[in-house]
């Protein structure tokens, strides 16, 4: 069965107009499929883990609508095996997941993909554990502490991002609101223990980003060769530089330049990382804050989502 998960409230209130453009493709396809809409923030999670797993000749298609944002809600909810399939029409202002996976932008396009899919692909995905063990959530694309986080925070809370969606000039918002934080963001000191291995001391910590896929933040390419079929995760971990500095190693990964060569940034592959920080930064999982954390664990889980285009 074909299951739609559609985020109305998508880029700033547009992917209820797409959806109706992309629902008569359906309705002329004469195939059948269930509708959920979401009416609040985590919405997605609760309606994807009502959808139960498929069977090996039937397995299930959870088709969502809306940006990265969604996405990561329905993997969350999602109850992932063999026989769960995720398609996405992406209808987001970041958009970071079809980005990264060279996937069509336009719903309507994508949509042809999920009704006659030419392609389905298991992807690696990452988990995030903060604050008290409990609290654990899984992303597609990135998760981070620090700059990138609050970043998002500024950006879910901020009027901004909707005004200019209105032109679309979404990108824009990420940008200003980015350039705010390199002059307001707090830095820590800490460490960093890579798979359980090799701790790492840090001073005057900017960000330290967990990537499934190259892109985050709308098109800031933080970890070029994140790849997510290797079983591993690209950290970028971003210290001690001066606020010039920053902009400039942001600037390179905006302009798709080697910021690896800036002094103070490391790439870093690995399975799992714990950050400890003698202060709580903001935590994100694709895009989403979940909070200001002193701790935040990062772990990959190979080959473990099923994804169709
Ligand atoms: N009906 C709703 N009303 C308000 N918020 C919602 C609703 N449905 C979902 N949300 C929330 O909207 C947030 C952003 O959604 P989503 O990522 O799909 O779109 P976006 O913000 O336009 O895209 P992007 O993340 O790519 O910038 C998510 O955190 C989700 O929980």
């Amino acid at each position: 069965m074909l299951y739609f998960i559609i985020n109305p409230h998508s880029r700033s209130g547009q992917g209820g107009a797409v959806w109706k453009e992309v629902e008569r493709t359906m309705i002329s396809s004469g195939l059948p499929y269930k509708v959920s809409y979401t009416s609040y923030p985590g919405h997605a999670i609760r309606l994807a883990a009502e959808i139960p797993s498929g069977t090996q000749p039937e397995p299930n298609l959870i088709a969502v609508l809306g940006g990265d944002g969604s996405l990561n809600e329905v993997l969350n909810g999602a109850h992932l095996s063999p026989y769960t399939i995720i398609g996405y029409l992406p209808t987001g202002s970041g958009n970071d997941f079809a980005r990264g996976m060279h996937l069509p932008i336009d719903a309507k396009k994508a949509l042809t993909h999920i009704i006659h899919p030419s392609y389905t692909d298991t992807l690696d995905f990452g988990s995030t554990t903060y604050g008290n063990q409990e609290n654990a959530r899984r992303f597609l694309v990135s998760s981070g502490i620090g700059y990138d986080a609050a970043v998002c925070h500024r950006i879910n809370t901020s009027k901004l991002k909707k005004v200019f969606n209105c032109f679309h000039l979404g990108k824009l918002a990420y940008v200003i609101l980015g350039i705010e934080q390199i002059i307001r963001c707090r830095r820590a000191d800490g460490t960093l223990t890579i798979d359980d291995e090799r701790e790492i001391p840090l001073s005057d910590v900017c960000f330290i980003s967990c990537h499934n896929l190259p892109y985050e933040g709308g098109g800031f390419c933080f970890a070029p060769d994140a790849d997510p079929h290797d079983g591993e995760m690209d950290l970028c971990v971003v210290t001690a530089c001066s606020r010039l500095r920053f902009t400039w190693i942001l600037l390179n990964t905006l302009l798709g330049a080697k910021h690896t060569r800036c002094h103070g940034v490391s790439l870093i592959r690995c399975h799992k990382a714990a950050v400890k920080l003698n202060r709580p930064l903001a935590v994100h999982t694709d895009g989403e804050v979940t909070g200001f954390f002193k701790e935040a664990s990062f772990e990959s889980h190979p080959h473990s989502v099923r994804i169709t285009w």
